[in-house]
């Protein structure tokens, strides 16, 4: 399935480009241009010169730059690169930072793309490094080309440093710092074999159109990222935000946790959507902003489609087992945990909520019901829902099925996203704008499957993140059916 519809907001290549029209107004793309019987234009994207092409041109056109590409050279596709872009401007209108931003992109590559874009789009302004000799020139004269002189600075760096060669030479805050690594660890993890690791993922559908050294590192993306967390804590704020993008999703358990004990202060993580193809971005920072504050409506649509939490209400006394009574079990729930709370529908074996909590009121007691738990119980979990059941299983996947009440189709279950570590906690005028307060905005529904009753819970918003969602299920799970 393609992945365009979950791109950033703002990328203009939601709509994909008019191949038809970039034939006609462009004659090197032209070129692998190809109509079939029913008029439909095309090109191969198992052809290098093609996507070279294609990459140039939509460049031309949609920001007006000219760039040289040498053969064997990746060739970077734009409306990935441009999600980047566009959630660092997120992230810097978050943390307030100057709208001609001052950034570093760590690895530009012989494009340059990355500080083109960011100087043509936003006039930010920005240092590139770049450690291969040919990418360095072919990046240097891109940026002459485009008479961007004034805004990027091109640099040639060693091996060793991703950073502090940056930091030693310009002196100053930046605002951002940006990286597209080298995602493997070996020239073999490029064999598209390797490359479908999973049997039911597709084989890449585009050519290959990068030279070894630039997509294969030592230890591969973990190793390179770790090396920019470990040089992030030495200079700390010097930098408002630290960046990189993220090959492999299996690459964000160990980064993340090595954010976390440098002791940033918040974390963001995002996806970036684009064809087949998703990536991920880590966003950190020893600054005192909240980077899990980006705006709701920024969130693309696929972070949106939290997978919902689903429960199957264990099946007691007969004459409690009914959707009316376990509804009225919830919003006694809901009261005792000061819920704001709306029924928002109901109809015959389905009844819906919208709730709003403005603070963590279950925690505390969670802890006190598991102490109370730990003496009266051995310490036995109390989670009267068999997991292991297979009717369980079936109750939860009809439940998923239905999508109660218009729940998002999507089963792709979402990672936590985002963290507040040691957030010192300000006070800023935001603070006082209502939705700011929102610690947790979910939809919680009830709904008769077969003889079975079970719970839905959906993610919308709010400060505590799904993770708050999971315990108010754990305090209704312990409470909800107990007399
Ligand atoms: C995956 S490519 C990304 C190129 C470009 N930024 C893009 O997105 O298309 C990684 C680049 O980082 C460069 N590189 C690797 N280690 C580096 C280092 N320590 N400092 C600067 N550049 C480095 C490689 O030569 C390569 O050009």
């Amino acid at each position: 399935m393609s992945m365009n519809q979950y791109m950033h907001p703002r990328n203009i290549y939601k709509q994909p480009p008019n191949f038809k029209q970039l034939a006609l107004d462009y004659p090197e793309f032209r070129k692998y241009a190809t109509q079939d019987v029913s008029g439909k234009v095309t090109i191969d994207f198992k052809n290098v010169g093609a996507l070279r092409a294609l990459t140039c041109t939509l460049l031309k056109k949609d920001f007006d730059l000219n760039i040289e590409i040498p053969p064997g050279k990746l060739i970077p596709t734009i409306p990935l690169r441009l999600n980047y872009i566009l959630w660092l401007e997120d992230l810097l209108n978050l943390a307030g930072g100057p709208p001609q931003a001052r950034g570093i992109d760590i690895g530009t590559g012989a494009s340059c793309i990355y500080p083109l874009l960011a100087a043509r789009k936003s006039q930010w302004s920005m240092v590139a490094t770049e450690i291969d000799p040919e990418s360095l020139k072919c990046a240097t004269a891109n940026v002459a080309n485009n008479h961007l002189e004034g805004l990027v600075t091109v640099m040639g760096a060693q091996k060793d440093s991703l950073l502090a060669q940056v930091l030693e030479k310009f002196p100053g805050d930046f605002d951002f710092c940006m990286c597209n690594p080298p995602f493997f660890s070996t020239p073999l993890e490029l064999h598209p074999f390797f490359k479908a690791r999973k049997v039911k993922r597709p084989h890449p559908k585009n050519a290959f159109c990068a030279s070894v050294d630039e997509v294969v590192a030592t230890g591969g993306e973990v190793s390179y990222i770790s090396r920019l967390v470990e040089e992030s804590k030495a200079w700390g704020p010097r930098v408002a935000i630290y960046t990189s993008m993220v090959g492999h999703k299996s690459s964000l358990p160990p980064l993340k946790k090595l954010i976390r004990e440098v002791g940033a202060v918040s974390f963001k993580q995002t996806e970036f959507c684009q064809g087949h193809t998703t990536r991920w971005g880590l966003a950190w920072t020893f600054r005192d902003v909240d980077l899990t504050k980006i705006p709701d409506s920024l969130i693309s649509a696929k972070q949106k489609m939290a997978k919902p939490l689903l429960y199957q209400i264990p099946k007691g006394e007969d004459s409690k087992y009914k959707v009316s009574v376990v509804c009225e079990r919830l919003v006694g729930v809901f009261k005792e945990l000061q819920f704001d709370f709306q029924e928002i529908k109901r109809v015959r074996g389905l009844v819906e909520f919208v709730v709003v909590a403005f603070a963590d009121t279950w925690s505390h007691q969670r802890r006190k019901r598991r102490e109370k738990l730990r003496f009266s119980d051995g310490g036995r979990k109390c989670d009267n829902n068999n997991l292991d059941s297979p009717e369980r299983g079936d109750v939860c996947e009809k439940l998923a099925e239905l999508g109660v009440g218009g729940s998002p189709s999507s089963k792709r279950a979402l990672e936590e996203d985002c963290g507040f570590y040691n957030a010192k906690k300000r006070k800023t005028e935001s603070d006082d704008c209502n939705s700011e307060k929102i610690y947790l905005k979910a939809k919680i529904s009830v709904a008769r499957v077969g003889d079975c009753i079970g719970l839905e819970l959906v993610f919308f918003e709010g400060k505590g993140t799904k993770e708050a969602l999971h315990q108010v299920l754990q305090f209704i799970k312990n409470n909800l059916m107990k007399d």
